[in-house]
């Protein structure tokens, strides 16, 4: 089952074309990687799709519906955990749990913002202020805020960047559980390492545009110059975006 389609998005900032035509799908337990170099349109893709920013045209449907027209009919169904700590910094971690599953209106809020703690290990520091946690921590409330109203899409921009290694383990392994639930989930990532092992497929996206959409395998295939070339994925994202050192 299709949980996102895009259909021929574009974005139109100031006359600049900030991405052209993109069109790809999530489907039900898949996570999609979107790669890109800085300023190829990541952000400004995930905040269309969250419905932060509308497209100058194109359609964006989740579960069928489209998420522009019939806004307030799919908010609930999408979860975005954006790169910057945007929990009211005053509260608690867990006031700003219960704030948001609140204001997501979530049956028996309290209870699901305790699983919520108990799932991501946060009880020790559930009564800390969100501008005294780590990265780290912060991260691991933001993903449990997003889950809070049960998505069935998942949007990370750059999850695990800054985190130290067991933190990231500790988030991937989030990420994968969340698959076999059968979560559609989008990453943005700068870390190849990253893209290889949590994602089945990987979108690359070069000036707005959509250069690739394909299984780590088959890209590697496609830009192999012969049978023989073994490819690092990073050599590959490097190929589709024209910047290959020789
Ligand atoms: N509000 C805006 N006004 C003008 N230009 C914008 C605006 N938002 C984004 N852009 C431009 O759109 C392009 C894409 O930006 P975006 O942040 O989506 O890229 P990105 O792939 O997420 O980059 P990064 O990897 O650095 O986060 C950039 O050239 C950026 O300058």
């Amino acid at each position: 089952m299709q949980i996102l389609s895009l259909n021929e998005v574009s974005k139109k900032i100031q006359q600049k074309d900030i991405l052209k035509n993109i069109s790809f799908a999530v489907n039900e337990g898949e996570i999609l990687g979107l790669l890109g170099p800085n300023g190829a349109g990541k952000t400004t893709l995930m905040q269309i799709i969250s419905g932060l920013m509308l497209p100058s045209s194109g359609k964006v449907r989740i579960l069928g519906t489209d998420a522009v027209q019939y806004r307030q009919k799919v908010k609930n169904l999408i979860g975005f955990v954006m790169q910057d700590n945007n929990m009211e910094r005053e509260f608690t971690v867990k006031e700003a749990l219960l704030s948001y599953a609140k204001l997501y209106k979530v049956k028996e809020a309290k209870f699901a913002v305790e699983k919520m703690i108990e799932r991501f290990g946060m009880r020790k520091w559930q009564n800390r202020r969100i501008d005294r946690l780590s990265g780290g921590m912060a991260r691991k409330a933001m993903i449990a805020r997003a889950l809070l109203a049960e998505p069935k899409l998942l949007l990370l921009d750059e999850p695990s960047v800054g985190l130290d290694p067991d933190v990231r383990l500790d988030i991937w392994r989030e990420i994968e559980k969340l698959r076999c639930q059968g979560i559609g989930i989008i990453i943005t990532t700068h870390y190849m390492e990253e893209a290889e092992r949590l994602c089945d497929r990987i979108a690359i996206l070069k000036e707005g545009k959509l250069m690739a959409v394909d299984t780590a395998v088959n890209l590697k295939h496609i830009m192999a110059k012969d049978n023989s070339e073994d490819l690092t994925l990073e050599k590959v994202f490097l190929r589709f975006i024209g910047r290959e050192a020789f």
